[in-house]
Formats: C-alpha cells, sequence, structure tokens
C-alpha cells in the first residue's frame, strides 16, 4: 500500500493560541503546541480536562472559537468544502465506540476509508475494484483479522471492530491518525491489541499518532511524549520519564491515587514495541 512519505524535518503540525467555548465553559484555553512528523503522542488528564475537544478541533469536528491549526503550512482552521473533507481524510479519527456500521460485514467497512480514493461515481455506487479490495484485506491482515472479513460487524467483539476500525484509518492514508480514548470501553487483553494496532501504525508504517487517554499507565508505555491537560491547558510537555508521580497528583487531582496504583501491572514499553512490530507484515 502506498503509503505517502513525511517531511523529515520541522514541524508537522502547529497548533497557535488554539480555544473553545461552550456557552460559559472554557474547554480548551489558549493552548499552543508543536508536534514533529513521526510520533506517537498521548493527551493525557482527568475527565472533562478536554483531550477531546483539543482532538476534535485538530480534525475540524468542533471548530475553535479562537486560534490556528496549521499542518503543513497550510491553515486547516480556514478549509471548507472539499478541502475540508480531504483533510478529514488526511486526518484520521479512531473512536472510543468504533464508529463502524454494524449491519455491514468487516471488508466493506474497511473500503469505506477508500471512499476518497476512487472516482466519485464509483464512490456513489460503492463499485470497488480487486485493487482497492486487497488494499482493505491487507490492512486487515495487519491486524490479524483478515479471517473476520466476511463477518457484519456487530458480531465481532469491542477489540476486533476498534481493529476493524484502525484499519479503515490506514486505508485512508492518513497523514495523522487522532486516536480519540480508543480503549476506553475494552477490557485488559483487548486494551493491549488496539493500542499494539496503533504503535504498528506508528512505528511500521511512520504515520504521527495522537492518542487521547485516561489511563497513564499506557500513556507511558506507548507513548514517546505526553501532553498532560488540566481544565482545558497544556500542564505537562515532554517525554514520559519526566512525568513524576507529583505532576501526575496535579494533573489527576482526585483521581491521581487510582491512575497512579496500577502503573504496576503494564508491560514494560520495550515489550510492548517488539509485540507490535513482530504482528503479521
Ligand atoms: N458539545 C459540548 N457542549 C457543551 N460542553 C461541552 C461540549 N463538549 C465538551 N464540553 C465540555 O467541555 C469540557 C471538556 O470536555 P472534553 O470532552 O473535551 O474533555 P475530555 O478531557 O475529553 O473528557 P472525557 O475523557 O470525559 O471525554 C467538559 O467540561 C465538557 O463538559
Amino acid at each position: 500500500m502506498a503509503i505517502r512519505h513525511l517531511a523529515a524535518e520541522g514541524f508537522l503540525l502547529s497548533i497557535r493560541d488554539i480555544s473553545r467555548q461552550f456557552a460559559t465553559k472554557t474547554a480548551v484555553d489558549n493552548v499552543s503546541l508543536e508536534i514533529e512528523p513521526g510520533g506517537f503522542i498521548g493527551v493525557i488528564g482527568r475527565s472533562g480536562a478536554g483531550k477531546s475537544t483539543l482532538l476534535r478541533m485538530i480534525n475540524r469536528l468542533v471548530d475553535p472559537t479562537s486560534g490556528r491549526i496549521v499542518f503543513n503550512g497550510v491553515d486547516i482552521t480556514g478549509l471548507r468544502g472539499r478541502d475540508l473533507r480531504r483533510w478529514r481524510q488526511s486526518a484520521a479519527m479512531i473512536f472510543q465506540q468504533f464508529n463502524l456500521s454494524g449491519r455491514l460485514d468487516v471488508l466493506t467497512n474497511v473500503l469505506m476509508g477508500r471512499l476518497n480514493h476512487v472516482p466519485a461515481p464509483r464512490a456513489v455506487l460503492k463499485l470497488w475494484s480487486d485493487e482497492d479490495k486487497a488494499i482493505a484485506l491487507s490492512a486487515l491482515e495487519q491486524f490479524d483479522i483478515a479471517g473476520l472479513a466476511a463477518q457484519r460487524a456487530e458480531s465481532l467483539s469491542g477489540g476486533q471492530q476498534q481493529r476493524v476500525a484502525i484499519a479503515r484509518a490506514l486505508v485512508q492514508e492518513p497523514q495523522i491518525v487522532l486516536a480519540d480514548e480508543p480503549v476506553a470501553s475494552l477490557d485488559p487483553r483487548n486494551t493491549k491489541v488496539v493500542m499494539d494496532a496503533l504503535l504498528r501504525i506508528n512505528k511500521h508504517y511512520g504515520i504521527t499518532v495522537i492518542c487521547n487517554l485516561h489511563s497513564l499507565d499506557l500513556a507511558r508505555t506507548y507513548c514517546d511524549r505526553l501532553i498532560g491537560i488540566a481544565s482545558g491547558r497544556v500542564v505537562f510537555d515532554g517525554a514520559p520519564d519526566a512525568l513524576t508521580d507529583d505532576v501526575a497528583r496535579d494533573l489527576y487531582g482526585l483521581e491521581a491515587e487510582d491512575v497512579l496504583g496500577k502503573a504496576a501491572a503494564m508491560p514494560h514499553p520495550q515489550a510492548a514495541m517488539a509485540n507490535a512490530l513482530s504482528m503479521p507484515a
């Protein structure tokens, strides 16, 4: 599959003084961030901190009240119409609830990610070429679920459905993947399988991943940069090792002991990486 090569240097994404107000509530408050290409970035913080709103503004599912978002030199806050639709394909979203069409089979769900890559008449009629089907099957193979291609999506487990959603994101040929609490509804085993799939997207394909996570353990295990958000503001930005328990206590407030207490249960980051990279190529 042809995945576009990323710029070797410079910032991929530049978020400049971005804010979002909902009535009297400031969900994101004057956030500025520079994101380099190729990273696996975790956005962490307690419930209601503003993580989802921040991610959704990057994809333009939510419009900022003020500020700018620039991707590869293009101001995406000003995009409209076809340009906006193209941007949304380039910035693939992964959602907590998978967002698959439950009654359609798995392969068709993945093919939906190709809509922007086929001529309009074929896209309207959903006439998929053999090449598109091969691309979709190959993406399913990446995550060890090609055998489920003919099944209805709603018959799959949560972990399997999320891997289908990740395969769909991959066939979009995205320049960045935005995952909004992708494992929040999964059990620990499926959590690991799905996080490994995202790690593979990042390490094998070199696609930048920004992932909202409530769990500090997961963020420390999988991410190479953490951005801590509290009350809509960035209160930490650095390597996982630099996030001390004291900083985490500030970040999570009353939830801190819950969040910190689980750290011992997670696999070592290198083990997670080795697992992800040993998935079928
Ligand atoms: N559409 C909306 N209308 C009104 N308020 C909203 C809306 N979306 C988010 N908010 C509010 O903005 C704040 C930040 O919400 P957001 O969902 O971004 O936080 P979060 O860190 O992702 O939390 P969670 O993990 O619980 O989703 C919260 O107080 C939330 O209630």
